[in-house]
């Protein structure tokens, strides 16, 4: 049924009026957007916007207080989806005593994954020489890659992805970056959080998001010539000047 047509057509996440209460207080302020099948999404925003909340909502994670988010045709975090979205935390969640293979080994049987996956995600993540060795002695860069293996296996329709290039150095920044426009050319959809404004020129859409709401959502071309900046740092600077100017 997934491969019908109308679902081939259909986003692959489309969110409306999203709001979620953390802490008692709102910090998603109604979200509406979607996010186009076979494509790379950026979100990106300072510290604290809610760019965490936002993919804690789309993998099904997070309480909502109002609104509907629809992944890949199904309401977020359906049973039958959790097979079809990979999600890669900002914390690693891997065990400290296991090897790089078997803590993919483990998760794959857990997720029912092919157990030829292991192999493919540790060299898709350039972590061949590190297989054997436990997860208490990596590097932060290499656990974080350990991470995104895990979300790689069982290649999900959907990945989730939450800064997945914190610490690691720009050659292996650029390999992901590559490996990520390679799994869209395959058909899979991705969400990536950056604090990195250089990253968010790799994706084909960018949201930018400030304090819980969406600032601006377009291509990083688009909203170069939107506003008339040279970068998207300036570009996202001069946003926060006009939404400021146009609330006060
Ligand atoms: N468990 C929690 N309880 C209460 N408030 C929370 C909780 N987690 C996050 N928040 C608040 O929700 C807001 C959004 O946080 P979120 O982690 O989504 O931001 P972020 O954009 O991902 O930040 P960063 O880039 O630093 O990871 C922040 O104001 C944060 O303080």
């Amino acid at each position: 049924m997934s491969s019908s047509p109308e679902r081939a057509a259909e986003p692959a996440v489309q969110v409306r009026d999203l709001r979620v209460v953390r802490g008692g207080r709102e910090v998603l302020h109604g979200l509406t957007f979607d996010v186009p099948r076979g494509s790379i999404i950026g979100l990106l925003g300072p510290s604290g916007c809610g760019k965490t909340t936002l993919m804690r909502a789309l993998v099904g994670v997070q309480i909502v207080r109002s609104g509907t988010v629809t992944v890949l045709g199904d309401a977020a975090g359906s049973a039958g989806l959790r097979r079809r979205v990979g999600y890669a935390t900002q914390t690693p969640a891997v065990y400290a005593d296991l090897t790089v293979a078997e803590n993919l080994r483990y998760f794959a049987s857990v997720l029912r994954a092919p157990r030829s996956d292991v192999a493919r995600v540790i060299d898709e993540v350039g972590l061949g020489r590190s297989r054997d060795q436990t997860a208490a002695t990596l590097s932060g860069g290499q656990l974080n890659r350990t991470n995104l293996a895990i979300a790689l296996l069982g290649t999900p329709e959907l990945l989730v992805l939450d800064e997945p290039t914190v610490g690691l150095d720009p050659v292996l920044r650029q390999e992901l970056w590559g490996l990520f426009r390679e799994l869209a050319d395959r058909g899979a959809t991705l969400v990536v959080s950056s604090h990195v404004m250089d990253e968010a020129g790799r994706t084909d859409r960018l949201l930018l998001m400030r304090e819980g709401a969406i600032l601006a959502d377009g291509t990083p071309d688009g909203l170069r010539s939107r506003t008339g900046a040279s970068d998207l740092e300036e570009a996202f600077l001069h946003l926060i000047t006009e939404t400021a100017g146009s609330t006060t």
